[in-house]
């Protein structure tokens, strides 16, 4: 694109230079409006900056000329001119916008609302992924989809297209409705649909315009719009904006409860549980199993003499053993065993399914691997109390937690890196 600059000051041409400079904008400068319409006898621009002083016109006289020749062009007065009644007859004169000199950055916001096309106007990057049976279709789309920022990958088949698939990440896929050897968009945006791997992409389907029935199918089918051809450049290039930008908010939205569920569920310091989020669990855990009279088990492990440690080696040091009995402790037990950091160095895992013998077996298990541990090359070892649901009567989780607790207090008194099962 072509920008051309009538502006006679060498400061200010510099200036626009500089802020001009990230857009795809090639620019020429001139200094009178003598030379600008020269410039423009030679040259189709996309964009006009003139100052509202020239040595041979005023930019108001400028705007007027160029205006009853092209009445598209965005032009910009760019001044340091007050006068309200000045103004008005520039903007009468069909300058686009006018920018005062100590508010240049508006003359960017400008740009983005009058400027038709390109990366400035549309945020957008990465690939589309295109299947068309026709080239020079697909051809005069890439030429489109360059202009927005996206690059396009051609496939002529559904084959070919799933074979992109499997190798390249798209940020849009794009279909024809109709194409060759009987295959058609909407079949295509089915199998999409069928696989996990695209449920969040989106899909426009191009549809030619009389045919309402195919549109209706393939939105039916999973697609997220559709544009019929002829297709329109600017509804193109919008319909295409919606789409990305409402499926990055959307990605932005699942990262963003991701990291709030992270933070809510665990804990900051080994990425375990934390105890409100276990302790809520275990709730529901306990109202389930004392209703199908289920096996479930509780376990309290406690670091021995954690203090000392922290006191010889440090707070730092001390946090770090921590996370690496968290993650040894991580790495001996299942998804379904879950593990919760309840404070300070204790840790509560929730064994459903699993009976007061084979709870202590686990126990003892855990606590052979935390004493070979070595986390720092320090000798830690742990104390554990486990305890079980009662197989008779209801229980809730607060008194087989303090059963476990009685547990290890006992595992504590007995001189501690050992197992104590205290049964309900
Ligand atoms: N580094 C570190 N220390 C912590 C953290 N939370 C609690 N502590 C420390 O853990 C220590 C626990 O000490 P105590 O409750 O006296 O227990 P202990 O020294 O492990 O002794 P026993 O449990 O009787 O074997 C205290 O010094 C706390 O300051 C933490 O997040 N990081």
């Amino acid at each position: 694109m072509h920008a051309l600059i009538v502006e006679p000051s060498p400061t200010y041409q510099r200036i626009l230079s500089r802020m001009l400079q990230s857009y795809d904008f090639q620019l020429s400068f001139v200094d009178s409006a003598t030379a600008g319409f020269r410039a423009l006898t030679q040259q189709r621009f996309q964009m006009i900056c003139v100052a509202m002083y020239l040595p041979d016109l005023t930019g108001i006289d400028f705007c007027q000329h160029v205006r009853q020749r092209d009445s598209e062009v965005p032009i910009f007065i760019v001044t340091s001119e007050t006068d309200p009644e000045l103004l008005s007859s520039a903007l009468t004169a069909g300058a686009s916008d006018i920018i005062r000199k100590d508010d240049l950055p508006r003359l960017e916001e400008s740009l983005h609302a009058l400027i038709p096309l390109g990366p400035f106007r549309y945020n957008i990057s990465g690939k589309a992924l295109y299947l068309e049976d026709s080239l020079t279709v697909a051809k005069a789309t890439d030429a489109k989809l360059k202009r927005l920022g996206l690059q396009m990958d051609h496939a002529f088949s559904i084959q070919q297209a799933l074979q992109l698939l499997d190798n390249h990440m798209y940020e849009l896929i794009m279909t024809d409705i109709v194409l060759q050897d009987n295959e058609t968009g909407i079949e295509f945006i089915q199998q999409l649909r069928a696989d996990h791997r695209f449920a969040q992409t989106p899909i426009l389907a191009v549809t030619s315009l009389e045919s309402v029935n195919r549109r209706i199918q393939a939105l039916q089918s999973g697609a997220n719009d559709y544009i019929s051809k002829p297709v329109l450049d600017e509804e193109l290039f919008a319909r295409i904006n919606n789409l990305i930008s409402a499926t990055r908010l959307v990605e932005q939205l699942t990262r963003e409860r991701q990291r709030l569920l992270e933070l809510a569920t665990k804990d900051h310091l080994t990425g375990l549980y934390n105890r409100h989020f276990l302790t809520e669990l275990a709730k529901r855990r306990f109202v389930d199993a004392n209703r199908q009279r289920s096996a479930l088990a509780t376990l309290v492990l406690d670091v021995d003499h954690f203090k000392q440690i922290n006191d010889q080696y440090g707070h730092q040091t001390g946090d770090r053993v921590l996370k690496r009995i968290a993650s040894a402790l991580q790495a001996q037990c299942s998804e379904d065993e879950y593990i919760a950091r309840f404070g300070g160095e204790e840790f509560v895992v929730l064994l459903t399914g699993c009976t007061l013998n084979a709870a202590s077996e686990k126990a003892r298990q855990l606590c052979k691997t935390l004493q070979q541990l070595q986390p720092e090359g320090i000798s830690t070892s742990v104390s554990i109390g486990v305890t079980c649901l009662s197989a008779t009567q209801d229980e809730y989780f607060d008194e087989v937690f303090a059963r476990a607790d009685k547990a290890l207090y006992q595992a504590k008194q007995q001189g501690r890196n050992q197992v104590v099962t205290l049964a309900p």
